[in-house]
């Protein structure tokens, strides 16, 4: 569970160029929800996904996950429960490193969800294995370096790697925006394959409308640094693709 209780985080603060950017936001997100946001530009979105991730410290409020009171943590302090993958492609992995260095360096960095450390063959087997489910047929160029693959593959990759740490909560920040609608599909299905698979709590941020209805269990609309719709699962499957367009009207 991830629970945010009346977080503020203003910029510039006491200066005339002030921006409250998240203004009193109040949120549980249970274990296993996948929370979809969307909002308008400068909304706030991102803010508050720094917040939970612990890159912008809050002015006010708490976040706790797991009834740890995190607030005052730095990201890197977070990542035991908290793993994100970004907009960009590039970000998150070493492109002069194959794919396979690139797993071993992940598994090094943290204790990996069903995967052993190695160098051996029994370890390349194993990544071959993981990497087989994404069904892009990256298993057989795992001695290919990172930097060879295009966008869609990176990220689906990012999104395994990230995935298959000790995490609990997965942040994704417009993680296709960079992509043609072809990887941007692989990449979301993927994503939310791997929340269900590995039971993660996860929150999307997206200007993908058709995403926004397609995937995840609950959705709210920021505005100005506030929550301005939240609706449940339930609520949410009995939208139409066109309301959330209206949302923006
Ligand atoms: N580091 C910063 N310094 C100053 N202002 C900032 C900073 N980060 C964000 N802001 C401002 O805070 C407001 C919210 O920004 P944020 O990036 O959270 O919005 P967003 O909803 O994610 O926008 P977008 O959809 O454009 O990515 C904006 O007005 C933005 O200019």
């Amino acid at each position: 569970m991830i629970a945010i209780n009346d977080i503020h985080k203003a910029f510039n603060k006491g200066k005339a160029n002030q921006v409250n950017a998240v203004n009193g936001i109040s949120l549980k997100i249970t274990d296993g929800e996948f929370l979809v946001i969307v909002g308008s530009n400068g909304s706030g979105k991102t803010t508050l996904l720094n917040l939970v991730a612990g890159s912008v410290l809050p002015d006010a409020g708490s976040i706790n996950i797991d009834n740890n009171n995190v607030s005052k943590l730095a990201d890197y302090r977070r990542s035991q429960w908290i793993a994100r993958v970004f907009q960009s492609p590039m970000s998150g992995t070493a492109s002069d490193l194959s794919i396979l260095d690139n797993f071993r360096l992940a598994a090094i960095r943290t204790k990996h969800k069903g995967l052993s450390i190695g160098i051996n063959d029994a370890f390349k087997q194993e990544v071959k294995g993981k990497i087989a489910t994404l069904g892009m047929g990256l298993e057989n160029k795992i001695d290919q370096p990172m930097g060879t693959l295009s966008g869609g593959q990176r990220q689906a990759l990012t999104l395994l790697m990230s995935v298959m740490d000790s995490c609990k909560v997965l942040l994704l920040d417009e993680p296709t925006a960079a992509l043609d609608p072809r990887s941007a599909d692989v990449v979301m299905r993927t994503a939310d394959k791997l929340i269900a698979d590995f039971k993660l709590t996860a929150i999307l941020i997206t200007h993908n409308l058709k995403d926004a209805f397609n995937y995840g269990t609950r959705v709210i609309q920021m505005s100005e640094g506030l929550v301005l719709r939240d609706l449940n699962n339930k609520q949410k499957s009995d939208l139409k693709q066109n309301d959330l367009f209206d949302w923006f009207a």
